[in-house]
This record gives C-alpha cells, sequence and structure tokens, in this order.
C-alpha cells in the first residue's frame, strides 16, 4: 500500500519542552491509523505540524507521496477540537456556514448528514443536541468537501458510552467507503478496537509502529516445568534453541517462562520439547493484559 502521509525526522521544541523528537512514521493508504500515547506525549503537536497548523522545528512531512501545497490540504479534513457550532442554528444552517468558511459546495451537506446519521435532525438548532451528536455534526462539518483522508484527535473524548459507540461506529463506517482516517487517542481500547494500524509515541518519540495485531496482540505467556529431579538448566537451554520461543526466562524455582511468536501455540512447543527428549511435569498460560503489553512498550 503506499503512504498516505510519511514523517521523517520531526521535532518539535517549545522553550522548555521538546514535543516530539525525531518521529518517523508512515500512514498507509486506506488505514484507520492510531497514534497512540498518553497525556502529553506529543500527539496533538504530531497531528497540528501534518496539518500546518503548528511549524516543526525539524523533520518533513509529505502528503500523498509529496511536500504538502494548499491542494494536498483540500483532500485532506481534520477535527482537532469541536468546533463552536451556533446554538440557536439548525444543524444545517451550521454545516452551511462551515462549507461557506471552508469554501467547499454546499452540495455536500446532506451527504454529510446522512453519513454522520443526523439527516433525521438537521433541522433542530444545536443547542438541542447532546455532546455526541455535536461531534458527529463537527465530523460532518470534517466531511465537507469529500477529503480523502480525516485526521481526528481524540474523537471520543468527552462522550458517554452511546456517543463513543456511534462516533466509533461512523470511523468504521468512513474507512469502509476507504478513506484514511488518522486518529490520536490515549485510549489502548479505543486503537485496538477501532484502528488497523499505529504508533506508540512517548515523551515525544515513538516506542512502536506497525500493524496493530502485530503490536498490541494479546500475547500469551507461558510457564514451564520439568520434572523435580531433571535439571532445570537443560529446560531453559532447550527452550533458547526452539525458534519460536521469546523472552524466554528461568526463575529460581526452576520455571521457565515465555513468549511465543505470532501463530505458533502450547501444543507445537510442547512437541518441539518432547522431540528433544524432555517431558514437561507442568505447562500452563496466562494471558497479558493489553495494558501490561502497552506498559511494557512505553518502558522499554
Ligand atoms: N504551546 C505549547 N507551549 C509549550 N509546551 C507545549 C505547547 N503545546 C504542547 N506543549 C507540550 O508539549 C508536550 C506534548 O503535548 P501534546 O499536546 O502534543 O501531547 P498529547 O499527546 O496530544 O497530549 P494530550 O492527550 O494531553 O493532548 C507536552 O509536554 C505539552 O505540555
Amino acid at each position: 500500500m503506499p503512504a498516505i502521509l510519511d514523517i521523517e525526522h520531526l521535532t518539535k521544541r517549545y522553550a522548555r519542552t521538546t514535543a516530539v523528537q525525531d518521529l518517523s512514521l508512515s500512514v498507509p493508504a486506506g488505514s484507520v491509523f492510531g497514534l497512540l500515547g498518553p497525556n502529553g506525549s506529543g500527539k496533538t503537536t504530531t497531528l497540528g505540524i501534518a496539518l500546518g497548523v503548528l511549524h516543526a522545528s525539524g523533520g518533513t512531512v509529505r502528503w500523498f507521496g509529496a511536500a504538502p501545497t494548499a491542494a494536498s490540504r483540500r483532500r485532506v479534513g481534520s477535527l482537532l477540537e469541536t468546533p463552536n457550532f451556533f446554538p440557536y442554528l439548525s444543524a444545517r444552517q451550521n454545516l452551511q456556514i462551515s462549507a461557506d468558511t471552508k469554501r467547499t459546495s454546499p452540495a455536500g451537506i446532506a451527504r454529510a448528514l446522512e453519513l454522520v446519521d443526523l439527516a433525521g435532525r438537521q433541522h433542530e438548532p444545536v443547542r438541542g443536541f447532546s455532546l455526541g451528536m455535536k461531534q458527529r455534526l463537527a465530523l460532518a462539518a470534517a466531511l465537507l468537501g469529500e477529503p480523502e483522508v480525516l485526521v481526528l484527535d481524540e474523537p471520543t473524548n468527552g462522550l458517554d458510552p452511546q456517543g463513543i459507540a456511534d462516533v466509533r461506529g461512523l470511523i468504521q463506517r468512513l474507512a469502509a467507503e476507504g478513506r484514511t482516517i488518522i486518529l490520536a487517542s490515549h485510549l489502548l481500547d479505543e486503537v485496538q478496537k477501532v484502528c488497523t494500524h499505529a504508533a506508540v509515541l512517548h515523551q515525544g518519540r515513538l516506542r512502536a509502529a506497525g500493524a496493530v495485531s502485530d503490536i498490541l496482540a494479546a500475547t500469551d505467556r507461558v510457564h514451564l516445568r520439568l520434572a523435580p529431579d531433571a535439571a532445570p538448566q537443560q529446560l531453559h537451554q532447550a527452550l533458547l534453541a526452539v525458534p519460536f520461543a521469546q523472552s524466554v526466562q528461568l526463575a529460581p524455582d526452576g520455571t521457565c517462562t515465555l513468549t511465543l511468536a505470532p501463530g505458533h501455540s502450547p501444543a507445537e512447543l510442547n512437541r518441539a520439547l518432547f522431540a528433544q527428549g524432555l517431558v514437561l511435569a507442568h505447562l500452563s498460560t496466562e494471558r497479558r493484559s493489553l495494558e501490561t503489553q502497552f506498559l511494557q512498550i512505553i518502558n522499554n
């Protein structure tokens, strides 16, 4: 897949803070790309620079394979913070104003309202809208001009569970229509549920990047022990020679702990050890939470 956005060696310094440091990442076309990181990790700064509303201290941003231009920016819709709609005007009238401000044709208003599921409420004043409806209206505003790419900063922040589900469902529908979506989030489960790809930021630095199924896969830890009369070192040595056994550790009580490379099962591991003449007295697996893995990524 070609890249929609390429960021290379991006750095942003404020007076005392380095918000982003030597960040390089690539957003594949058609992906839902999550920029995941705790508060203050540099997500908003990165998006602001990519969108041209902030200046970088160093590094480059390329959209659609080239330096950004006014024309390429029109292909990117964004929602960095929920706009202040006019409360006494209807949803439709507010979108009319957004279309005028963006100098896009008002012809897309009806379609945008359909997409965000507000067509039935379009003539109601926005003051009666829930936060979730206002966020969907903000997404409709970002969709004016039919952008190929949507950039969203914490799109579900402050919403109740129904509002969160609505916005996530909407993001998935928009992606299914072929748009590339880049979203910043501090919510691990959001990125895992909604995104196909992700980059993990911590203190302005990239800690991991790739397909969500690779970097945030729910990997299990496997614990193994031989019979009490066997030498635990033997098991440890044998495991080091198994190509799909990773992070092998030997505990003082003789238990070996490891993770399996993707696509490999504990049964396969048992067979590999048996083939080496080792009979296990104990084999158990322990599911590691996503939170544990996330903390491991940002602490590494
Ligand atoms: N205008 C500014 N002046 C000085 N420091 C800033 C400014 N904007 C951001 N920062 C600092 O840069 C760092 C990264 O901030 P940024 O808002 O990009 O992070 P974030 O990951 O989006 O966090 P959050 O989820 O809290 O918005 C933080 O330490 C923040 O305090």
